[in-house]
């Protein structure tokens, strides 16, 4: 057999809740658990043995992903090639602009990966039960299950228990309809460019040069997989582990802590350990190999530590993720916060957010996407963001602040956000 699979990166306009982390870098790169956080679907399609080319689609500028794209295909030794959409072509639109790069070689099947999803895919399971169905499958759709509440922010299904056939799939519904979601991963026969041509067609005769209204854009989930509901020609695989997305930075420290631990089971040689003249580790810590770290410091849990970053004496950080060429000087404490690259923290200062974890006691919670202000108006409580070249100066605390690029903090700040 022979597959390909194709992540859906988006672009510029994309990933606005993932500001200001997405302003240096384009959000598919932003590093979790030491990984460009697409890294993570790269790994997971390469462990698949029959997937021989990953595409990645987008409308990013090509040069931001041409040493991302060099690097992966180095390390995977799979072909990876990154694809341009002239502009945002929707879901199903870049699949269907690019589908002679798709078909060539005639892969029985394609992946389809939404880049802004994070977990301990089951892609071969995945492959096993779509290739497994007797009658076969235009679209196969990882599915998960979802609070009641929660349900109505995804895509949702209602599957045929037993074969396991959607019924009736509704995008984001007003209303509840199913707690089975949308993980946003699919297997697609290429028998679908038909489908996806159909529409093409039929919106050509709406087609002008201005298009404000959209016309070209084709989305997989409201034209193609709430068509095909129902018609027996589309099924839904169920996972039952760990999954998200990553729509906030607050979901990059969520995130972060899952990749971390996954490490166990995949790559145990990425994690920190403890040792004479190392730094005291507590359970799951990532430290890039070029990073420096005092001994004397205390990691940990769910702390990743990027690229020549350095961290000084009895440094205390848990739950973070320091950017490359950051420094933290002696005795600072970092909880819950992103640090952003080339920042410089000071000496004996705290920086400290607040955790927006899923609610543990309900099962099958996701994370919130909170929106930055209540309804009052105020900032509601979250993670610690410094963006960019940040200086913030020694014995201050920031507190629940997200700080742009290229600030110069003079004091302490609590719940602000610092233009
Ligand atoms: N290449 C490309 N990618 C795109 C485009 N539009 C969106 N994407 C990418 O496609 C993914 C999904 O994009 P959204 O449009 O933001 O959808 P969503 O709100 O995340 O919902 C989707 O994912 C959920 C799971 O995370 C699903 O539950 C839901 O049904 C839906 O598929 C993201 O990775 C995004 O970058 C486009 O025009 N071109």
């Amino acid at each position: 057999m022979m597959l390909k699979a194709v992540i859906l990166i988006g672009g510029p306009q994309k990933g606005t809740r993932f500001r200001p982390l997405s302003l240096d870098v384009p959000k598919p790169l932003f590093p979790v658990a030491g990984l460009p956080m697409v890294q993570h679907h790269i790994e997971a399609c390469a462990a698949v043995p029959d997937i021989r080319e990953v595409l990645l689609l987008g409308y990013f500028p090509a040069q931001q992903l041409q040493q991302f794209v060099a690097d992966m295909i180095a390390a995977y030794k799979i072909r990876i090639r990154y694809l341009q959409e002239y502009q945002a072509l929707g879901t199903a639109g870049g699949i269907y602009h690019f589908r002679d790069q798709i078909s060539s070689g005639n892969p029985d099947a394609f992946f389809v990966l939404n880049g802004d999803v994070c977990g301990d895919f089951p892609l071969q399971e995945m492959l096993d039960f779509h290739t497994s169905l007797s009658t076969p499958s235009l679209i196969t759709i990882m599915g998960t299950e979802a609070t009641r509440q929660q349900s109505t922010m995804y895509g949702c299904i209602v599957e045929d228990k037993e074969t396991h056939q959607i019924l009736h799939y509704v995008e984001k519904p007003s209303t509840f309809v199913s707690n089975l979601i949308n993980c946003g991963v699919y297997i697609c026969s290429p028998d679908i460019f038909k489908r996806v041509g159909e529409i093409f067609n039929s919106r050509q005769d709406f087609y002008s040069c201005d298009d404000s209204e959209g016309t070209e854009t084709i989305q997989l989930e409201q034209d193609i997989l709430m068509p095909i509901a129902g018609t027996g020609q589309a099924y839904v695989y169920n996972n039952d582990r760990w999954w998200s997305q990553i729509k906030t930075a607050g979901s990059a420290i969520y995130a972060n802590r899952h990749y971390l631990q996954l490490y166990h089971k995949t790559k145990k040689e990425r994690l920190a350990t403890n040792g004479p003249d190392k730094p005291t580790i507590i359970d799951d810590v990532y430290i890039h190999p070029t990073a420096t770290v005092d001994p004397s410091a205390l990691l940990g849990p769910n702390v990743s530590v990027g690229k020549n970053a350095v961290i000084g004496a009895g440094v205390r950080i848990r739950e973070s993720i320091i950017l490359g060429n950051t420094t933290i000087q002696e005795h600072s404490c970092v909880l819950y916060t992103v640090v952003g690259w080339n920042s410089n923290v000071g000496a004996w200062t705290r920086l400290e957010g607040t955790p927006c974890d899923p609610n543990p006691n309900k099962p099958f919670a996701k994370m919130d996407n909170v929106p930055l202000f209540n309804l009052e108006g105020k900032l509601n409580p979250s993670i610690t963001i410094l963006g960019c070249n940040v200086n913030v100066p020694s014995e201050v605390i920031v507190l629940n602040s997200i700080v742009l690029p290229y600030k110069d903090l003079p004091r302490s700040y609590k719940n602000e956000i610092i233009l």
